[in-house]
């Protein structure tokens, strides 16, 4: 596990788009093309500034979500909604290239689903992600893998629906540790006080938390944190 130190957010975002030039550009030239896993809350914001500056052959992506809201895709709350009105529009990504949710369904049927979609774009039930971009929220949940929550020790399924999700909204599908944990590489990033002591509980307390769960079985492990992140390390 790699911890670096930014000093704010926009060197969060500088920091994080070298590491996804990198690492597209190498699953490009080895494997012909670049699976990654987006999320939602304030990683979108990263990304949707960050992502335009990389240097990449965008034919080649294949993006995918970390964890999705079941909720049209019009919607504020959307998070493929967000990135197709705020990311889209500033790169050569065209629509296509995104594994989203059915619109329209329970949060089990969009997980089925989903999980059909990931097998066509994976060739297989192998889905092996060249990287996933995670946040932390401030209980320590990451994708929607919740403290508490019987999803926590899943490992039949690769997508799970969930429909009690304490961060609203309640109706959401999340890859499992299974998959998150056969990742290639694996990116927290983390900005602000409000995560300083999650940040803490998990990086040098060691608490046993979702998003201490995430530790990739043969990948690489980051988490970007800035000063007002770091504050208590
Ligand atoms: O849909 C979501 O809510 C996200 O995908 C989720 O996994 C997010 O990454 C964390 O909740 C952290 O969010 P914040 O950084 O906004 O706290």
């Amino acid at each position: 596990m790699t911890t670096i130190k930014v000093s704010d957010e926009q060197e969060i975002i500088s920091r994080l788009s070298s590491y996804v030039q990198k690492i597209s550009n190498d699953a490009i030239h080895n494997r012909g093309k670049f699976y990654i896993g987006l999320s939602g809350g304030s990683v979108v914001k990263y990304l949707c500034e960050g992502l335009p500056t990389v240097d990449t052959d965008w034919s080649k992506w294949v993006l995918a979500f970390c964890d999705e809201r079941v909720v049209p895709e019009d919607s504020d709350d959307s998070t493929f909604g967000t990135y197709k009105r705020q990311l889209i529009p500033k790169t050569q990504l065209k629509e296509s290239q995104f594994v989203v949710i059915k619109q329209g369904v329970s949060a089990e049927e969009a997980a089925k689903d989903y999980t059909d979609k990931l097998k066509a774009a994976f060739n297989g039930d192998d889905f092996k992600f060249d990287l996933l971009l995670l946040g932390m929220g401030p209980d320590g949940h990451t994708c929607s893998l919740f403290p508490g929550h019987p999803l926590l020790t899943e490992t039949t399924l690769k997508v799970a629906p969930i429909t009690d999700s304490p961060k609203p909204p309640p109706s959401r599908v999340t890859l499992t540790y299974p998959v998150v944990n056969s990742a290639r590489n694996c990116i927290f990033a983390c900005s602000g006080a409000g995560k300083a002591e999650m940040v803490k509980r998990i990086l040098k307390d060691k608490e046993d938390l979702p998003a201490s769960q995430v530790k990739p079985v043969s990948g690489s492990l980051y988490w970007i944190v800035d000063n007002a992140a770091a504050a208590h390390l």
